[in-house]
């Protein structure tokens, strides 16, 4: 069996004359949290549709656990769980219910479906609420019910879709803590996000921008072979300031953070701090320090974001 769960080969999706995803390439290992960072209209769900057979092809090829994409699509839907944006679980049925109504889908019998209820109420604190109707449920709640429905029948590789844009981030922690023991179990998770705290958690990321990856790569990887260096500044004026840093070539970006501005000065430029003390004589009282690259200034570096 290949190491990877899922591997697709210059990827491409047309509508009309339209390309949602162009030329992409992805190679997610087996067992591994992988994200996909890029903002709405990137191509995110497009790619996931692909990859679950849902959605065909313009161009290129796409394995999922070792099963040709869309070819073997069928067989694939039994081994995947896929929890989309939107809630799809039925508001007027119970916890209970909506469960056994997902059980039956994947051909449960009763006794396995009553001990696999069981088990799932218990993992996602579901238990208390088994006759509460989805409808009345919290975010976080249906959010868990969502991803007890997702993973009933126990799927090799499961596709999230931007899972967490509905609740809070004290719910948000909690669903990471699940996803990781999905994981350690050896579910392969494919999990779609605009949030930069939640793509810093997946072993993997590929950030996207129109259709494109811009780059792919762990996390600290992406954040450690930037080319960029982060200096924060101190100083008045602070949008004035950012108003003249943005046109100049070796500014990559610049971003107020509350007090401080936070500047992404292009790696050719060897002592970036001399430099913009030399470039703008008005920070001479100002405090510069160099700081950590983030996620978010790998996104803002790969991606247009930067200079809006
Ligand atoms: N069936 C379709 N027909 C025409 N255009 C489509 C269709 N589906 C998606 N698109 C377009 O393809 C692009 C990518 O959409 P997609 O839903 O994949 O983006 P996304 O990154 O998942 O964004 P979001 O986070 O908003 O869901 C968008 O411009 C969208 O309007």
């Amino acid at each position: 069996m290949s190491n990877y769960a899922i591997e697709a080969s210059d990827l491409v999706r047309r509508f009309g004359d339209f390309k949602a995803v162009d030329g992409l390439n992805l190679k997610v290992p087996t067992g591994s949290i992988y994200g996909f960072l890029g903002p709405n209209g990137c191509g995110k769900s497009t790619t996931i549709r692909m990859l679950t057979g849902l959605l065909q092809p313009s161009e290129g090829s796409v394995s999922v656990l070792g099963l040709e994409i869309p070819r073997q699509a069928e067989a694939l839907r039994l081994r995947i769980g896929y929890m989309t944006q939107k809630f799809s679980l039925y508001d007027d049925l119970t916890v209970k219910e909506n469960l056994e109504f997902i059980g039956q889908i994947y051909g449960m019998g009763r006794a396995e479906l009553r001990q696999r209820i069981g088990e799932q109420l218990d993992t996602y604190g579901l238990t208390r609420l088994i006759n509460q109707r989805a409808g009345g449920m919290s975010g976080g709640q249906r959010q868990r019910l969502g991803l007890a429905a997702a993973t009933m029948h126990k799927p090799d590789l499961l596709f999230l879709d931007e899972p967490t844009s509905a609740v809070d981030p004290e719910n948000r922690r909690e669903f990471w803590e699940q996803l990781f023991d999905l994981s350690d179990a050896g579910t392969t998770i494919l999990v779609t996000t605009h949030y930069m705290d939640e793509a810093e958690r997946c072993h993997g990321l590929a950030i996207m921008e129109a259709g494109v990856v811009r780059a792919d790569g762990p996390p600290e990887t992406l954040m450690q072979q930037m080319g960029v260096s982060v200096v924060e500044v101190e100083a008045p004026n602070l949008r004035r300031l950012k108003e003249k840093l943005l046109p100049l070539n070796e500014i990559r970006s610049a971003a107020q953070l509350g007090i401080r501005l936070r500047v992404l000065v292009d790696r050719s430029v060897s002592e970036p701090m001399g430099w913009l003390r030399q470039q703008f004589p008005e920070l001479e009282g100002a405090e510069l320090t160099l700081a950590r690259p983030s996620l978010e200034d790998v996104f803002v570096t790969c991606t247009g974001e930067g200079r809006q």
